[in-house]
């Protein structure tokens, strides 16, 4: 199987906020990072992937299976990290695991130990004594103690000290290692993804903007910078969006080569992070992608 997890057609509402007629596959073996602006739409999509939202069109497949009949099994393959608190406040993780343990065929109580141990994460306290990166490191690890195929986390970084934050993304880089799992996680941190990403995909709006592995993005996506007398409505064509300074403009294209050959030495084209990327995609002109 190809993609792992697979939206058809999803539309959603939510009161303001739409999401209409989304596609979106991820693919098996790799690690995808979701990125966009705040309230672009990436927790109501992972909701919509663990079923914790249902579209109101549309169809999310997961491992090839819909959640009408395999719900059970799909859940139980999937290690899910939410952005807030999702344990009964009041008991201690000794007291949670045991609750959680019979739940999952794979359930690995020394694996979750390890993960305890290593997180430096007290066994006998309430959850609701926990700081919130101690909550994120709770959840972390009962995710990753079940042999999890698949590893959804909602901005697992967020709340995390640095040293926690490498910690973490080094186990991300550990757990990929056999090939069998597949990571989506979503992040503000962009850095995150330089470390462990192989794709990228871009949300705005409720809208899916890309989904492209890194390689590409890194090759075919730069910032090009030169006079504005180069620009009429044939050049700016090749660029995403513009923006014109005082001294010149600077612009995103996402197709660097051509815009060599078309401009050769009169633009200086530049690396592009993924920042940049989101700044200057957020309500750009996307007849232009
Ligand atoms: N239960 C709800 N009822 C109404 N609107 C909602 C609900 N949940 C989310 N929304 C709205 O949907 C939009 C998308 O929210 P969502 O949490 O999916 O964005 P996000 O990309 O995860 O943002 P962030 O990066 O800030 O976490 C927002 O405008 C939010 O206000």
């Amino acid at each position: 199987m190809e993609n792992i997890i697979e939206l058809h057609g999803v539309s959603k509402t939510l009161k303001a906020f739409t999401i209409d007629n989304m596609n979106l596959r991820i693919k098996q073996g790799f690690v995808t990072g979701f990125i966009g602006a705040n309230g672009a739409g990436k927790s109501t999509t992972m909701k919509l992937i663990m079923n914790l939202l249902q579209p109101d069109n549309g169809d999310v497949s997961v491992f090839g299976l819909d959640y009408t009949s395999h719900e059970k099994e799909i859940k139980d393959r999937i290690g899910f990290v939410y952005d807030s608190n999702i344990f009964y406040e009041s008991l201690n993780l000794k007291d949670i695991s045991k609750i959680v343990a019979p739940a999952y065929t794979h359930w690995d109580q020394n694996q979750f130990k390890a993960y305890v141990d290593q997180f430096e994460l007290p066994l006998n306290k309430p959850i609701k004594k926990f700081s919130k990166g101690m909550q994120m490191k709770a959840s972390i690890a009962m995710a990753l103690s079940h042999d999890a195929e698949l590893i959804i986390m909602d901005e697992p970084t967020a709340g995390l000290d640095p040293t926690s934050r490498r910690e973490l993304l080094d186990i991300l880089q550990e757990v990929m290692v056999d090939g069998r799992r597949t990571i989506l996680f979503s992040t503000h941190i962009t850095s995150d993804l330089d470390r462990i990403a192989d794709y990228i995909v871009l949300m705005d709006e409720g809208e899916i903007l890309f989904d492209k592995p890194v390689y590409e993005l890194q090759e075919q996506y730069a910032i090009v910078k030169g006079s504005t007398e180069l620009l009429d409505a044939d050049t700016e064509a090749y660029f995403i969006k513009i923006e014109r300074l005082p001294n010149g403009f600077q612009a995103l294209t996402k197709d660097a080569s051509k815009v060599k050959e078309v401009f050769d030495d009169h633009v200086v084209i530049e690396e592009v992070s993924l920042e940049e990327i989101m700044f200057y995609m957020k309500g750009a002109n996307h007849s232009y992608d």
